[in-house]
């Protein structure tokens, strides 16, 4: 499916909204300030490209801003069929399992200051993203930044009602598109917040049939769903990486090893057909050959959570094992998740580097992208690619993985994927 925009009648409704909603709740160019991080002056005719304005959704997981969140964020995670399947008893063990995780998990909240950054990394590189987009751009600009994540404020809901009300879909068109996040793709992470934003286009602006052309004047989507080896990406990793290196000294450096470290998946997704860690496996290969191979490497897998199996080997296990044979120098590389979250402030600094690697000073870790020039001009080369593009996601949204059964995957591919794309139900 190309991208059909509907610039006209949103430009229009963006020059005469009216009346303006309550001061106070918004920022002042009328965009509410929970879901989107940027203020700049409202829009008028003149300055709208002419496909413009459109909107940028990042989409992330979102953590909990202070440790009284901790408990809701929980709760919505536990209740996430496409990430905990739980069966038929999700409504009553989700609830369960999180008020009993929330103590354990505050603290740890606690221990990195009292809450996740993700927000604010999220709020910024999303503005200064757009920032550059409307430079490099200015036919689909006004670019403008909403946040949408899946456990945490701001909710796609809000994100979605936003959008409504600064002027897009309903009846007026006008383009967004959802921009993940989490440079690989799994259908865990990603796929479940384009179930959740699909699930919301259609409860706030009706269901249309897939592939039905947009005679309703509702939002066009488009989504970025992965972008594992962009040159970007791999620089402003491969930058973090060159810079913690110099802090060895000379004569040691060549023999640091770099332990590229991913959030873990349990073996039933892996088996699945999940495209997550080939593609973490990829991100790894390309940075690595950008940094010439200087260096010895493995990728190795954190976080694990319950009881079941989960793709290894376990960060914290190699770390010890590497430490216990002598490798004292080691770089350890978020290389999954593109700002400080609890993986790394808490688990990676304080469980591993500070518990696991206690007296070794050799062990350290690369600065998570966080605001790095790099990484937010990579962001926008992604995104002025993708507008440029006409493509509605990228060929890998047209296949589901070969154990998928999920008929909400099939009909949020099918929306997502665009007409063209040959999405096949599930063989029963
Ligand atoms: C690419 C990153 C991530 C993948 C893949 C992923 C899969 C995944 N996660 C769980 C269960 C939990 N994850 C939790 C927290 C959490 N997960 C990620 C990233 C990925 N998860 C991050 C960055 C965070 C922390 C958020 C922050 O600090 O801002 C949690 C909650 C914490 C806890 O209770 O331990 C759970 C639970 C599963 C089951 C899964 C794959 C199916
Ligand atoms: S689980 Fe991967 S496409 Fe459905
Ligand atoms: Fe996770």
């Amino acid at each position: 499916m190309s991208i059909r925009h509907s610039a006209t009648h949103l430009t229009r409704s963006l020059a005469t909204r009216s009346p303006r909603p309550a001061a106070g709740l918004l920022g002042t160019n009328g965009f509410q300030k929970s879901c989107m991080a940027t203020v700049t002056p409202p829009v008028t005719q003149n300055e709208v490209g002419k496909q413009g304005p459109t909107a940028m959704v990042f989409m992330n997981m979102g953590g909990p801003s202070t440790t009284d969140e901790v408990g809701d964020f929980l709760s919505r995670l536990f209740a996430d069929g496409d990430l905990i399947p739980l069966g038929p008893l999700q409504s009553y063990l989700g609830p369960l399992i999180s008020r009993r995780r929330t103590p354990k998990i505050q603290k740890q909240y606690a221990a990195i200051g009292g809450g996740s950054p993700i927000r604010k990394w999220s709020e910024h590189q999303c503005e200064e993203m757009c920032k550059l987009l409307d430079e490099m751009s200015p036919e689909t600009a006004p670019h403008k930044p909403y946040v949408a994540f899946r456990y945490a404020n701001p909710l796609t809901e809000h994100m979605y009602e936003q959008l409504l009300k600064d002027g897009f879909g309903k009846g007026r068109g006008g383009r967004a598109v959802a921009f993940t996040q989490y440079p690989q793709y799994s259908c865990s992470t990603t796929g479940s917040s384009l179930n959740e934003l699909w699930k919301w286009r259609n409860r706030l602006e009706g269901k249309r049939a897939t592939g039905e052309t947009n005679p309703d004047g509702a939002i066009t989507w488009s989504v970025i769903d992965r972008w594992p080896t962009h040159p970007g990406l791999v620089e402003a990793f491969a930058q973090n990486i060159e810079a913690k290196l110099a802090e060895y000294p000379e004569e040691r450096r060549k023999d640091v090893v770099i332990l590229f470290s991913a959030h873990s998946l349990p073996m039933s997704v892996v088996n699945r057909g999940d495209p997550y860690p080939s593609e973490v496996a990829a991100t790894v290969h390309a940075v690595m050959h950008r940094l010439g191979h200087s260096q010895p490497y493995r990728l190795c897998w954190q976080s694990q959570v319950g009881p079941s199996a989960w793709l290894g080997a376990q960060t914290s296990d190699t770390v010890k094992q590497y430490v216990a044979r002598g490798h004292t120098d080691l770089i350890l590389v978020p290389i999954a998740f593109t700002s400080d979250h609890i993986e790394t402030l808490y688990e990676l600094d304080l469980e591993v580097i500070e518990e696991d690697a206690k007296g070794h000073p050799g062990v350290k870790r690369a600065e998570s992208l966080n605001g790095s020039p790099a990484f937010i001009k990579a962001l926008a080369d992604i995104a002025h690619a993708h507008l440029k593009s006409g493509e509605s996601s990228s060929r890998q949204m047209h296949l589901r993985c070969q154990g998928c059964n999920s008929e909400r995957c099939l009909e949020q591919k099918k929306f997502f994927a665009g007409e063209q794309a040959k999405i096949l139900p599930t063989v029963k």
